[in-house]
């Protein structure tokens, strides 16, 4: 027999009501556990289930939590954005100091349709042990994404700050006070020194005490580009432009640093007719990739540096004047390794720590004898031709203790020091080092290094760090050059 109709509510609106709650008592009863908030966040319900995560939570199993905010109690919880978008997140894995959970929030709505709330489940507590595969790939992915945020933090910080510049002589820092004081401003920044007297260093400092410092940092060497790939580099090719492989297109260096700064080393080597692009660039912040002809903006700084002599190049017609004095706004001078002898064994100092700490290397020290001849060499690498020869001489050894013997296979030419304790000056003459009597000769391949190395500093010594004319003194082409100074140690690699 069929129950008799008029136990059943007749209109469709009880039936709902009715199936709500009994929906409503089964998930109560059913799952883990179970809570209802109202429209302002605050908790107006739990289950009583719900109340064995509390002491998870931090509260205890019998404390009063009805009335505070969700947020307050249940941490990384999405019930604020159910309730602000009125959408449901059927199925999510909420995590926090009580564990994972399997969880499912609802709004709630009133009869004009308003969210006046939302129903949180737990569906499931430990799914790491009931859905394992799942979990696994989970707990996979995620520290996949710690890894990356990790990376790319440590790829955002800054290489070197103004502190990293080492030296307390007056023309350090003076160096530190220009940089600190343009670092401020958003003009362009033109460095000028000698190969290795620390510009690129200067130019991260630099950045990394602008308000740009969290925006990119990227670096181009004119030098080493090849002149017909400059362009592209500069600018970006438009999809399409060339078949093969940049048919995708490629962005130029000026979008890439977009927000950040742009440091243009060897600015000196820029070929003429590039220069009156990159003028515009500088003045308009627009450019047109290559293949396009559609104008991007771009908001980047500038920081440009070289160790030739501009002013003698716009006299030569070889560097356009309008450009130099569009870069020349700011100039900071560097000192030479030569000009700043009371930083030498500071910086020699702070060299072996450095070479210490990235070799893994035990870290060395100088012998008084050892620092005076080193303080006595012209130095025409400078900084990078001391940090060079230090590697050198620890590599070679080890004794933690690096005496003037340390250095002869590593400097141009060292006289038996046993004999002569006063360290003369050295020129930087191109002599092989021949081995001391008695000794073997020292392999040949090792000879022909030292004295390319030898008359490659020489070069640059004579022609003032001015790599080009290095280059023609020594009948070698600009690239061929580059590359020996990377091998070197001359010159960082592009
Ligand atoms: N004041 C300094 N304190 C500590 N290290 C320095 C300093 N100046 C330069 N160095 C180190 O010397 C090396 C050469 O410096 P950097 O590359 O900045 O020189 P550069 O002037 O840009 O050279 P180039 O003109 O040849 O590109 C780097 O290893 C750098 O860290």
């Amino acid at each position: 027999m069929t129950a008799p109709s008029s136990a059943l509510p007749q209109d469709a609106d009880g039936l709902l009501m009715l199936a709500a709650q009994s929906m409503f008592d089964v998930f109560a009863r059913s799952a883990q556990g179970m809570m209802v908030v109202d429209r302002a966040h605050r908790i107006v319900w739990i289950s009583e289930g719900y109340k064995r995560f509390l002491p998870g939570l931090g509260f205890e199993a019998d404390s009063i939590i009805i009335g505070r905010r969700v947020e307050d109690v249940v941490p990384n919880t999405l019930m604020a954005q159910v309730i602000e978008s009125g959408r449901p997140i059927l199925v999510d894995l909420l995590s926090n100091q009580a564990g994972t959970f399997l969880v499912s929030r609802l709004p709630l709505r009133d009869e004009a349709g308003q969210v006046i709330g939302a129903i949180g489940l737990v569906l499931m507590d430990h799914p790491e042990t009931t859905m394992q595969p799942l979990m696994a790939k989970f707990s996979r992915l995620q520290q996949e994404l710690e890894d990356a945020h990790r990376q790319l933090a440590a790829q955002r910080r800054p290489k070197h700050t103004i502190a990293s510049f080492i030296g307390t002589s007056p023309a350090a820092l003076e160096v530190k006070r220009q940089a600190r004081r343009v670092a401020q401003g958003a003009s362009t920044v033109l460095l000028l020194g000698e190969t290795g007297t620390g510009k690129e260093l200067l130019a991260h400092a630099i950045h990394a005490a602008s308000a740009r410092a969290s925006r990119p940092f990227v670096g181009v060497n004119i030098a080493a580009v090849p002149e017909t790939l400059l362009e592209a580099e500069f600018f970006g090719v438009a999809p399409g432009a060339y078949t093969g492989a940049d048919r995708k297109g490629r962005e130029g260096k000026f979008k890439l640093a977009d927000g950040g700064t742009l440091f243009l080393d060897e600015i000196g080597d820029m070929p003429l007719a590039l220069q009156s692009k990159l003028l515009r660039v500088l003045q308009e912040q627009e450019l047109e990739p290559l293949g396009s002809n559609q104008v991007i903006r771009v908001d980047v700084r500038v920081i440009a540096a070289t160790s030739r002599d501009l002013v003698a190049m716009v006299a030569a017609g070889q560097f356009r004047a309008d450009l130099y004095y569009r870069l020349n706004v700011v100039p900071i001078r560097l000192p030479t390794l030569r000009e700043r002898a009371g930083d030498f064994e500071a910086l020699a100092e702070a060299l072996l720590d450095d070479i210490a700490r990235r070799s893994a290397m035990a870290h060395r020290e100088l012998s008084p004898e050892a620092l005076a001849l080193l303080a006595a060499q012209p130095w025409p690498g400078n900084i990078r031709e001391l940090r060079n020869v230090l590697e050198q001489a620890s590599m070679m050894s080890d004794e933690l203790r690096l005496t003037p013997a340390h250095f002869a296979g590593a400097l141009p030419r060292v006289p038996s020091i046993e004999q002569d304790p006063t360290p003369q000056p050295l020129a930087p003459v191109v002599t092989p080092s021949l081995p001391e009597a008695g000794q073997p000769p020292r392999p040949l391949p090792e000879q022909i290094a030292t004295l390319e190395r030898q008359a490659i500093s020489a070069a640059l010594a004579h022609t003032q760090g001015n790599k080009l004319a290095a280059a023609r003194l020594l009948q070698i082409s600009r690239a061929a050059l580059y590359d020996k100074l990377a091998l070197y140690g001359l010159i960082s690699p592009a």
